[in-house]
């Protein structure tokens, strides 16, 4: 299934967030947690690859990096059951679900989308594909993200409150997944970052990422 797998990021599909998919992370922005996955969703130009820089988005005084295993689907479904979950998975990315907090703090005030906060140019960044056969149990994959070298979240994708098959069955009773759709299982922690600073990330000893931040004028 691996073939054009390897440039999902180009290939346009939707990406599908789950957020406060973690204890940790609900608890430290305060939020309760969920009953059924939180979802939203980024627009494919939003991925960005290594090499290309993260931009602050205009405006944004609070940009927070989440570290998160990415999901890709390999085959079409709509009421996908549990139990045949893994068969529509082509396989796996390191990926960093940025967030323009301030943006999204306004949102949950007002009770308005989230879209500004999550879906910016830039605000995906990915690895490279990891074949689904590379990984035997993708709930037990440590992550970790530093910035400019210091150590800013670590964490296990055993911790997920909602599991990879779950996730697949549930987001497909309302949305169509696709090839090369990914899900984003949401983060473990959070923390900030700048103008200029350089955010890497890792995945067990499978990826790891670099990426660094440049002001909304590209800077
Ligand atoms: O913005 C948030 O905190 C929700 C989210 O994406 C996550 O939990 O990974
Ligand atoms: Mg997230």
């Amino acid at each position: 299934m691996s073939g054009n797998f390897v440039k999902f990021a180009e290939l346009g599909r939707k990406i599908v967030g789950v957020g406060r998919n973690y204890r940790d992370h609900a608890a430290e922005l305060g939020s309760a947690i969920p009953e059924v996955p939180l979802l939203f969703m980024k627009p494919a130009t939003s991925y960005i690859t290594e090499g290309t820089p993260i931009k602050i988005p205009k405006g944004c005084t609070s940009l927070h990096h989440e570290i998160e295993l990415g999901v890709v689907i390999g085959q079409k479904g709509t009421d996908i059951p549990e139990g045949n979950a893994m068969n529509h998975v082509a396989g796996y990315v390191l990926a960093l679900d940025m967030t323009a907090r301030d943006f999204q703090n306004v949102a949950k005030q007002k009770g308005t989308p989230w879209d500004l906060a999550k879906g910016f140019d830039t605000g995906c960044p990915v690895g490279k594909f990891i074949p689904k056969a590379s990984i035997s149990d993708p709930h037990n994959l440590e992550l970790w993200c530093k910035v400019n070298g210091a150590l800013k979240q670590k964490g296990n994708t055993k911790d997920m409150i909602f599991k990879i098959p779950y996730l697949i069955s549930y987001i497909s009773q309302y949305f169509t997944l696709e090839p090369y759709d990914m899900i984003l299982t949401g983060t473990c922690r959070c923390k900030w970052v700048s103008k200029g600073d350089v955010i890497q990330g890792g995945l067990a000893n499978l990826a790891e990422i670099k990426f660094k931040v440049v002001g909304a004028g590209g800077s």
